[in-house]
C-alpha cells in the first residue's frame, strides 16, 4: 500500500515539472503554410494530426497524456491541431505549450469568435488560428483580417461549397479547411468533403481535408482530388501507429 502511494506520487512528480517547464516555454510554432508547401514539393500530402481527446459526441480517449501523443505521431505529422476547447473537447491551451517543445507548426483549435482568443493564440505561440465561417458569418473576413495582423495564419472552415468559392474569391491566399463534419447534424460525408475540392482545386493556395479520415484510403482519395493537408484527430488518437502509413501518402 505504502509503496503504490510513493509510486503514484512520483508518476505527478514528474508529469507536473513538465507541465511546470511547458508553461515556462515562451517560443512561436514555425508557420503552417510554408511547412505544408515544403511536405507537397517533397511528392506527398502533409498530416495535420490532432490531438483530440473527447468531442460532442463523447470521450475519445483519455489514458494519452499530450507527450505521448507528441512523441508518437511528432516524427510523421507537418504539423499538430490542438484543440482548447475544454467544455466539449477537454482541450486545454497548455497542450499548445506542451506541444511548441516539437518545433512544428501549430494549428489553436477551439470555437474562436472573438479577438481575445486570437490574442491567446498569439500569446501561447500558435502559428495558426481556425475560424469557422458558418460559425462567424459577417464577421469571419475582420477577424481573419485581425489574425493575420497579429501574425497568425487563419485557417478558414468551410463545409459546402458556395462558402468555399466565396473565400477563396475573397483571399485566395488563406488556408481553406474542407470539413466532412455537417456541424448542424455532425454527420460525415468524405463524397460531399471530394466535390467541394473538386470546385476550389487549383485556386486555393492550401486546400486542408479535415474530418472523419480513417485511413490511408481516405487520404488518397483527398490527395488525388487536390487536398494539399489531412487534418486527423480520432484515427490517430485511436492508433499513432496511422501517423507513419498517412505520412506516406503521395501528392501529384
Ligand atoms: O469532432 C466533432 O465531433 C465536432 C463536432 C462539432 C464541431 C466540431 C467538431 N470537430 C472539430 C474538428 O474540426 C475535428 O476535430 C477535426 O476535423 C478532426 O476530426 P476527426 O478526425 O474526425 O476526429
Amino acid at each position: 500500500m505504502a509503496s503504490k502511494a510513493v509510486d503514484f506520487l512520483d508518476v505527478i512528480n514528474g508529469l507536473t515539472r513538465k507541465r511546470v517547464e511547458a508553461m515556462r516555454a515562451s517560443a512561436r510554432a514555425p508557420g503552417m503554410i510554408k511547412a505544408i508547401e515544403q511536405r507537397n514539393s517533397e511528392g506527398y500530402l502533409a498530416l495535420i494530426a490532432e490531438y483530440k481527446r473527447a468531442s460532442p459526441s463523447g470521450v475519445i480517449r483519455l489514458d494519452i497524456d499530450p507527450w505521448t501523443y507528441f512523441n508518437a505521431v511528432g516524427q510523421y505529422a507537418t504539423g499538430f491541431s490542438i484543440l482548447t476547447e475544454p467544455i466539449y473537447f477537454l482541450g486545454s491551451p497548455i497542450f499548445i505549450k506542451i506541444a511548441l517543445s516539437y518545433g512544428k507548426p501549430i494549428l489553436y483549435k477551439d470555437f474562436v469568435i472573438s479577438r481575445e482568443q486570437v490574442m491567446d493564440a498569439r500569446e501561447l505561440g500558435a502559428s495558426s488560428v481556425l475560424l469557422i465561417k458558418r460559425l462567424l458569418g459577417d464577421s469571419l473576413w475582420e477577424l481573419a483580417d485581425y489574425a493575420i495582423k497579429q501574425g497568425l495564419e487563419p485557417l478558414i472552415e468551410v463545409d459546402n461549397e458556395k462558402d468555399a468559392l466565396d473565400v477563396i474569391n475573397t483571399n485566395p491566399n488563406v488556408m481553406l479547411g474542407i470539413n466532412s463534419r455537417d456541424l448542424n447534424d455532425l454527420s460525415i460525408s468524405l463524397g460531399r468533403a471530394l466535390s467541394i475540392i473538386r470546385v476550389v482545386r487549383g485556386r486555393a493556395n492550401i486546400i486542408i481535408a479535415e474530418s472523419g479520415i480513417k485511413g490511408v484510403e481516405d487520404a488518397l482519395k483527398l490527395a488525388n482530388e487536390g487536398a494539399n493537408a489531412v487534418l486527423v484527430g480520432t484515427a490517430l488518437m485511436r492508433n499513432m501507429n496511422l501517423s507513419r502509413e498517412l505520412s506516406e501518402v503521395r501528392v501529384h
